[in-house]
């Protein structure tokens, strides 16, 4: 892998954006990547174009990714779509570093865009359904309820309001793990005020509002243990990368030094296995194969972007990469050790739960966050010395973990 780069990186404000569309949402990352590489549309040779729902939402069921990038005079390149649930936009970015890898190319696009928000609760909230096999819907639902059993749930921890199939899922998860090891709600209250306080310094940031962690127990319950700010929220929004080979940052002359080398990106499916086999979880096991392709291992890495699509997300997959060991992915938070700053600096950008989770641009967001991070250019939220990033995106479920695990490991 060592002879890709990123070149480029852009993104939209992640929000609500009812008056832009997936063309314009497109438009605005791809460009601001474009800026940032000093390139021209012309010299892209390729892209990769992530998106889930759009058939859902909006009746575009193909080639949602030829028509976005050609509403902004990109064509006569191949163009491939990319669905592959949360993990969309990392998908997208492995499959150009493949691309590029292979010699068919020197440059390439990956790009993510997702237009989820609608005013209709329902219809927003039902296009999670099909992010498992839903021919073992029931199956999987039970043996997801099994792991939060014995624990508790407090009257009145749940809303009466709809919301995502996957904070049941996350919640359940969350039980499991709090029988298990003892993992408390005030720790995942920790991680939520971390990423939301991080956020605050995050112009790109859905949300920027600092929370104590006493104000996020007290906030509205969604599932026990989960509260509002714990959850990810729904989010429109397009992020973009640009890549490209040794060989064409010195062919088109591009500044080297803002060139960020791609040490590993790894897609890997799920599969099933036993409750307490938490080594045999598919993030930590692609990890491992993204830390022996890079030639590093955890307590290398200065600064990471993790998949909290809920705090008990990041708390889980903190474990798996290595961060800790399996059972301390709350206690680490609660000491401010994945704080900017800490020991090891975890979703400086706000993460999922306040940057905002557009599904198919989520990925390509975490990559923008560490190359933003790798060339200094953070601003207030800058981890200090930062030389090597590792970005863990997940997607869907299959039985009791992710259908899709993507890691990347970027290097200045
Ligand atoms: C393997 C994998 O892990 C794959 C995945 O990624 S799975 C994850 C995919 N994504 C999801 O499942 C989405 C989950 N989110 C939800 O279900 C819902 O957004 C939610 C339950 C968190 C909230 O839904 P809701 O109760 O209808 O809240 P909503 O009406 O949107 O917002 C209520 C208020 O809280 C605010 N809010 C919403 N989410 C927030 C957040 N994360 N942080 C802070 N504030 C938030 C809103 O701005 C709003 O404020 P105002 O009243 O001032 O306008």
């Amino acid at each position: 892998m060592n002879d890709i780069y990123v070149i480029g990186v852009g993104m939209t404000p992640f929000g609500r954006h009812l008056d832009l569309d997936m063309k314009a949402l497109t438009r605005q990352a791809v460009e601001a990547a474009l800026a940032d590489a000093a390139m021209q549309k012309e010299q892209l040779e390729a892209a990769f174009f992530g998106n889930t729902s759009q058939g859902h939402m909006e009746g575009q069921h193909m080639i949602r990714g030829q028509i976005a990038l050609r509403a902004m005079g990109i064509g006569r390149i191949p163009v491939v779509n990319i669905e592959n649930a949360c993990a969309s936009g990392s998908s997208a970015f492995a499959l150009a570093c493949s691309h590029l890898k292979s010699g068919a190319g020197d440059v390439a696009l990956a790009v993510g865009t997702e237009k989820m928000f609608s005013t209709d609760k329902a219809r927003m909230f039902s296009v999670f359904d099909s992010a498992w096999d839903i021919s073992r819907a029931q199956e999987i639902r039970d043996s997801l309820m099994k792991l939060g059993r014995e624990v508790s749930v407090p009257e009145g921890s749940t809303s009466p309001k709809p919301y995502s199939v996957f904070m049941d899922v996350y919640a359940a998860f969350a039980r499991s793990h709090m029988r298990t090891f003892g993992t408390t709600q005030r720790q995942l209250a920790a991680v939520a005020a971390k990423n939301h306080n991080h956020s605050v310094h995050n112009p790109l940031s859905q949300y920027r509002v600092a929370y104590t962690i006493d104000e996020i127990l007290a906030a509205p319950p969604i599932t026990y243990p989960l509260t509002l700010p714990m959850c990810s929220p729904i989010s429109d929004g397009a992020a973009a990368a640009i890549l490209c080979t040794g060989k064409a940052l010195k062919r088109l002359n591009l500044d080297a030094s803002r060139a960020i080398r791609v040490l590993a990106s790894v897609v890997q499916s799920g599969s099933d296995r036993d409750e307490s086999d938490y080594r045999s979880h598919c993030t930590a096991l692609a990890a491992t194969k993204a830390y022996e392709l890079a030639g590093v291992g955890a307590a290398d890495i200065s600064v990471a972007e993790v998949h909290d699509a809920t705090a008990m997300g990041e708390i889980i997959q903190s474990e798996n990469l290595g961060f800790c060991e399996f059972g301390m992915g709350g206690v680490i938070a609660e000491r401010g050790e994945t704080s900017i700053g800490g020991r090891i600096p975890i979703n400086p950008s706000g993460g999922l739960e306040s940057k905002g989770h557009p599904v198919g641009a989520t990925g390509l967001a975490q990559i923008h966050e560490l190359v933003t991070q790798l060339r200094g250019e953070a601003g207030t939220r800058q981890v200090e010395s930062a030389r090597l990033a590792l970005a863990e995106n997940g997607g869907g479920l299959e039985g009791i973990e992710e259908a899709v695990a993507c890691i990347t490991i970027l290097g200045r």
